[in-house]
């Protein structure tokens, strides 16, 4: 991945991080698209639950730098940004609440936490459902494991939304998956062999996670997905879906997504599940 830096029209220097080749080569950066990549930002709904905009309408608005993020302290770490956005009259009509979605994301050297919270601004409660939808990129994902949700209960989108438990050891993929975990334990392993890392995704208030791969007929009818990109993608959404978050006036949630990266894998022998997993 190539970057650059480049000054906005206030002055502030953004970096831009390009991708020549992969998904990001086909995807549509044009609002009010959503970028097919990197980590959206899906609320007031996940899928879709009879507003408009499925996953919702934050991952398609432009956000603002967030400069009071309170009760948050300040963060002084310079490889952290607050962004915030705020309802505005337009998202109003179809989604009648007053809200401030805020984000804040810390960047250490192998690792990246993203801090979302939600604040009811208005006089009404309102509730919602919730998703960090993390575009993962790996060698190959026939070769991936996941392991941490093993005997759980999961909705499977590519069966109406149907019940099911999963029975099997670690999830591997030899096919399209779309199903959403519930109450999911507070670790889960993404095991990439081929690239001997493992990517450890640890979450805080955000019980469910999603699972989804479009495979090869799904990722043809997107149009900005490359037709040979499933294989080296996977998406894990940190989420809240079940049980939506019902918030009082100036109540506010706050969820936690940590991403870090282990460099062996459990192929060298070196790293032992259970510590991944529970440690
Ligand atoms: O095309 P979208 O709206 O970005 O959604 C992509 C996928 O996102 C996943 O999180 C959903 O579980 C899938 O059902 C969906 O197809």
């Amino acid at each position: 991945m190539s970057w650059s830096v480049v000054n906005d029209g206030d002055g502030l220097p953004r970096i831009i991080l390009t991708e020549p080749a992969g998904s990001s080569a086909v995807a549509s950066t044009k609002s009010p698209k959503p970028i097919r990549g990197g980590i959206p930002i899906c609320f007031p709904q996940f899928d879709n639950l009879g507003y408009p905009e499925r996953h919702g309408f934050a991952r398609n608005r432009l956000w603002e730098l967030d400069t009071c993020p309170s009760p948050l302290p300040r963060s002084n770490n310079h490889s952290s940004v607050d962004l915030i956005l705020k309802s505005t009259d337009e998202d109003l009509k179809t989604w009648p609440h007053s809200f401030e979605l805020r984000l804040r994301v810390i960047l250490h050297p192998s690792k990246l936490t993203l801090i979302p919270r939600v604040r009811n601004t208005g006089s009404k409660d309102f509730s919602f459902t919730f998703a960090i939808q993390n575009y993962l990129s790996m060698s190959d994902v026939s070769e991936i494991r996941v392991e941490g949700l093993e005997m759980l209960d999961y909705f499977d989108i590519l069966e109406n939304g149907e019940r099911f438990t999963e029975q099997g050891d670690a999830l591997t993929f030899d096919g399209e998956v779309d199903r959403v975990y519930l109450r999911t334990p507070a670790k889960i392993a993404i095991i990439d062999h081929e690239k001997k890392r493992t990517l450890v995704l640890r979450k805080e208030c955000l019980p469910d996670a999603g699972v989804w791969n479009p495979w090869n007929k799904k990722a043809k009818a997107l149009p900005d997905f490359g037709d040979e990109d499933y294989k080296a993608m996977l998406c894990i959404n940190s989420a809240v879906t079940e049980t939506p978050v019902v918030l009082k006036p100036l109540e506010e949630w706050r969820g936690c997504q940590e991403l870090s990266i282990v460099s062996s894998s459990y192929c060298s022998g070196q790293l032992d599940p259970r510590i991944v997993l529970h440690g």
